[in-house]
């Protein structure tokens, strides 16, 4: 992580709201994002995370504010201000999203090796050898044996549609990850083999992340700095340890007790 002050942020955040009718789900939200850095979004459920999550990853248009994105030889753009073309592009390259359900971030009956091969193809490679070669290696990084790159994912384990998700995230090499709950539909001992995953993973290609988890356990074992959010509003912002030991807000000392309750 390169968090020093004189560093531009990757990603800046400023007051984004969001509202559905009359409610609203997000209020003037705001961060910043450092290259490599991994940051949480955790808080109970309806608190407005995943909201804050899609308007960030420009899949949700907020109604306030603004999301700037550090562009690669341009500098920070306003990233609602891109035209859909430049949105997908950035969504398809510098940028991975990984969702909770592995069937809305994968092809469910197209081969592994197509699902991590279609980004490199969306970027203009046509190569065969190359791109089987590269859909090989990435089977490898996350742990699905090679041989299994003509099946299908729906033939595969939750852990491995997982991984193979994020095998597909990661093969354009992305500077940033939005991640939405992604170990959270699985179960116990395959959620640790995941999180030691993806903890290497980012730790080697120094990728940023942002991470929607209700599981404080997550956040601690992944992430350098969290937000906590209540009813729509972020309550506290903070290095993960100093968050998770000496929490200051009211709603921070509930969520923190409640979990180290025997
Ligand atoms: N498309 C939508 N239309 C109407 N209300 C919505 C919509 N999306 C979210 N909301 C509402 O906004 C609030 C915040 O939802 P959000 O999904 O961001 O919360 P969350 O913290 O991610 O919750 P969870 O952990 O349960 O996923 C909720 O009350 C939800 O019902």
């Amino acid at each position: 992580m390169t968090g020093i002050a004189s560093t531009p942020p990757l990603l800046r955040v400023r007051g984004i709201s969001k509202r559905f009718g009359s409610f609203t789900a997000l209020h003037e939200a705001s961060f910043d994002l450092w290259p490599g850095e991994v940051l949480a979004i955790v808080g109970e459920s309806g608190s407005g995370k995943s909201t804050l999550l899609n308007a960030v990853a420009a899949r949700l248009q907020p109604d306030a504010g603004e999301v700037a994105y550090h562009l690669q030889g341009t500098g920070l753009a306003d990233v609602h201000g891109l035209s859909a073309a430049q949105q997908r592009l950035l969504a398809r390259t510098d940028w991975g999203f990984v969702h909770q359900n592995a069937a809305d971030g994968l092809r469910m009956d197209v081969s592994a090796g197509a699902n991590v091969a279609e980004r490199l193809m969306g970027l203009g490679d046509r190569h065969y050898g190359q791109l089987r070669t590269a859909a090989e290696e990435w089977l490898r990084r996350v742990e699905i044996d090679p041989i299994r790159i003509d099946d299908a994912p729906r033939t595969f384990s939750g852990g491995m549609r997982q991984r193979l998700q994020i095998a597909r995230n990661l093969v354009t090499r992305p500077r940033l990850v939005f991640m939405d709950e992604p170990t959270s539909s699985l179960d116990v001992s395959v959620q640790a083999r995941l999180l030691d995953l993806l903890r290497a993973l980012t730790q080697e290609l120094q990728l940023a992340v942002v991470i929607v988890t209700h599981d404080l356990a997550v956040a601690r074992l992944l992430a350098h700095r969290m937000v906590v959010m209540q009813r729509g509003r972020i309550v506290e912002t903070g290095l993960t340890d100093q968050v998770l030991d000496d929490p200051q807000h009211p709603y921070t000392q509930l969520l923190v007790s409640s979990v180290l309750q025997p």
